[in-house]
């Protein structure tokens, strides 16, 4: 029903996480019972630098990618007053990410175990630069362990977490409503 997600005085919510979490999938269910625009932040950069995420990786490097990343970040928060975002999964460990998704809108971290992201990712974790090129699925989980351990403190960030390994769009709604009864 849509009046059950109404949520007076949330007018952007910003999803953050691990590759594979779920911030997409999930951010577009958001917005289509929010009756809120979608964006995800690695579409919006591959339209507007008119390239692959891998192939900026592989041509110029990840300090522009993030660079790129940070900016794209601050350009599509001023052009939407009201906003679903689904970041990228390192989106909050750059450039002050973490506080500007913060301070224009309400931050979830979708805080998903590894042993989860790990089956989601095994059979895509090729066209993910930062993932690609490993030789089977202990080094994946590997992989993943560290990158979490070093993230964790940017994600932490956010003003809400969903620790559920599947976390629903009713979940979500029930947490920003208990936010926005606390603020
Ligand atoms: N709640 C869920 N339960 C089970 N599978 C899910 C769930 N959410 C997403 N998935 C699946 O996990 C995979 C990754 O989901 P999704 O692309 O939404 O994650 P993401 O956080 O946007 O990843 P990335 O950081 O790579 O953009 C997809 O195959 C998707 O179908
Ligand atoms: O985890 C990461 O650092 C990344 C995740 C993707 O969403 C992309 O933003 C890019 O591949 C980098
Ligand atoms: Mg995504």
């Amino acid at each position: 029903m849509a009046s059950q997600f109404n949520l007076p005085g949330i007018s952007r919510i910003h999803l953050v996480g691990m590759p594979g979490a779920g911030k997409t999938t999930l951010g577009r269910a958001l917005a289509t019972l929010y009756s809120l625009p979608f964006r995800d932040l690695d579409e919006e950069i591959v339209q507007r630098q008119g390239r692959s995420i891998p192939e900026i990786f592989e041509t110029e490097g990840e300090d522009y990618f993030r660079q790129v990343e940070a900016d794209t970040l601050r350009a599509v928060v001023a052009e939407h007053e009201r906003l679903v975002l689904a970041t990228g999964g390192g989106t909050p460990c750059f450039h002050g990410n973490a506080e500007a998704l913060t301070q224009s809108g309400v931050a979830v971290w979708l805080d998903v175990p590894v042993e989860e992201l790990l089956a989601r990712l095994q059979h895509a974790a090729g066209t993910r630069p930062l993932l690609a090129a490993l030789p089977d699925a202990d080094a994946l989980a590997q992989r993943l362990r560290q990158t979490l351990a070093a993230r964790e403190q940017f994600y932490a960030k956010a003003q809400l977490r969903c620790a559920h390994p599947a976390c629903t769009p009713e979940t979500v709604h029930h947490m920003l409503t208990r936010f926005l009864h606390s603020a």
